[in-house]
């Protein structure tokens, strides 16, 4: 039988709710079951300054640090809880950076990472875009992405978003956008729903780039010059994985969001969705499942999940943050490496 897989959880940035909600989450009955599997990476004694400070004070249970393994990565120095600094930035780097190079050498199946801020990153001196182009680079892979995956609490229908383009300035992206980069991005969605979701078949939906997509050229040319005649191209070449559009963007999220709340509906739609750039595709993410969408790397030798949130620094320290998309995060991690693990024995026998 295949060995449960072991997770990493770091914690995130310190000024941040990271380890309030790591602390949650390991507290919460639906995880007890896969404690045994989880290590949480980063400072013990910020950890334990956080539980106590907050266990006669929250919303929710606090599991006690004695509870669970941990690998302790000191930090240099006390911080500060609710802004994100130069120290903190260098704490949540190391604590990232350390739980990659276990999993690197195959202690770890995946990593769960609560959220980090980027500008406290680029403070301490590292310019990243964000934790996704790291992971990336310590694995020396090119081709990777930002999926995130939710799944409808009133349907059970699953969302999947992948971004085309990610963390750059949006004056930038009509630049990004290129035959080349939507058909890479195309393929990486393919493999990960064939490989990470175990889907032969599944239909795609891709957004436009201009309103009305374009409008037949009178609102932006890119649909008709070239996004198109590749989308042709792919359904040709893929008939297992067809792709619709490009979709005009404001209306692509309407069945989608049938399909999350309307359970009378039959939705025979797409088990993916390609936005072009960062808030064209987190938008609805974000309104339809900010408590339960998962942000997942895919393209990586190992699994990587994250919530869909942020550091939220306006209520780090109050007690208040909710865990549900860490806790969310945990369980997709769990499953994908079950199921590549479950392939790695396959292959090997
Ligand atoms: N996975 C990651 O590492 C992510 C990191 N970020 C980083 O987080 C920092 C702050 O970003 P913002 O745009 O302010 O987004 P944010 O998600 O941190 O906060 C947005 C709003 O949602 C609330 N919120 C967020 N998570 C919550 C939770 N678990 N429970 C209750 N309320 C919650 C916050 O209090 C705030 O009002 C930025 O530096 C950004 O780069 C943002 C998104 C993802
Ligand atoms: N908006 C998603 C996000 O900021 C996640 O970034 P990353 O740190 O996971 O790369």
């Amino acid at each position: 039988m295949n060995p449960q897989p072991k997770l990493a959880l770091t914690l995130g940035d310190p000024a941040g709710i990271g380890t309030e909600i790591v602390l949650k989450a390991l507290a919460d009955p639906l995880l007890y079951k896969m404690l045994s599997t989880i290590t949480v990476v980063g400072d013990r004694s910020q950890v334990q300054n956080i539980y106590l400070s907050l266990k006669d004070h929250t919303n929710l249970p606090l599991a006690d640090p004695d509870s669970f393994e941990m690998l302790d990565t000191a930090t240099q120095e006390p911080i500060a809880i609710g802004v994100g600094n130069a120290a903190s930035g260098a704490a949540s780097f190391t604590y990232l950076d350390t739980a990659i190079a276990q999993a690197l050498a195959g202690k770890f199946d995946a990593i769960v990472t609560a959220p980090i801020a980027k500008s406290a990153w680029k403070l301490a001196g590292h310019h990243y875009p964000g934790q996704t182009e790291l992971l990336a680079e310590r694995s020396g892979v090119e081709e990777f992405g930002m999926l995130f995956v939710g799944r409808s609490p009133h349907t059970g229908w699953i969302l999947r978003t992948l971004l085309a383009t990610v963390h750059i300035p949006l004056s930038e992206v009509t630049q990004a956008l290129t035959p080349d980069l939507i058909e890479r991005k195309l393929e990486l969605l393919r493999r990960s729903l064939l490989k990470d979701f175990g889907l032969s078949q599944a239909r795609i939906a891709i957004a436009g780039i201009n309103p009305h997509s374009g409008e037949q050229g009178q609102l932006g040319t890119e649909e008709q010059e070239w996004l198109n005649p590749l989308l042709k191209q792919w359904n040709h070449k893929y008939p297992d994985f067809p792709v619709d559009g490009a979709i005009p963007p404001d209306t692509m999220w309407v069945k989608p969001a049938q399909a999350w709340y309307e359970s009378d509906r039959i939705y025979v739609g797409h088990e993916a969705y390609l936005a072009m750039y960062h808030d064209q595709g987190l938008i609805p993410v974000k309104l339809l499942a900010f408590d339960r969408a998962v942000n997942t790397t895919i393209g990586l030798p190992f699994v990587r999940t994250s919530p869909d949130h942020g550091t939220a620094f306006d209520i780090a320290g109050k007690g208040i943050a909710n865990p549900a998309s860490l806790i969310e995060s945990i369980f997709l991690a769990a499953d994908l490496a079950s199921h590549h693990k479950a392939k790695s024995v396959v292959a090997n026998e």
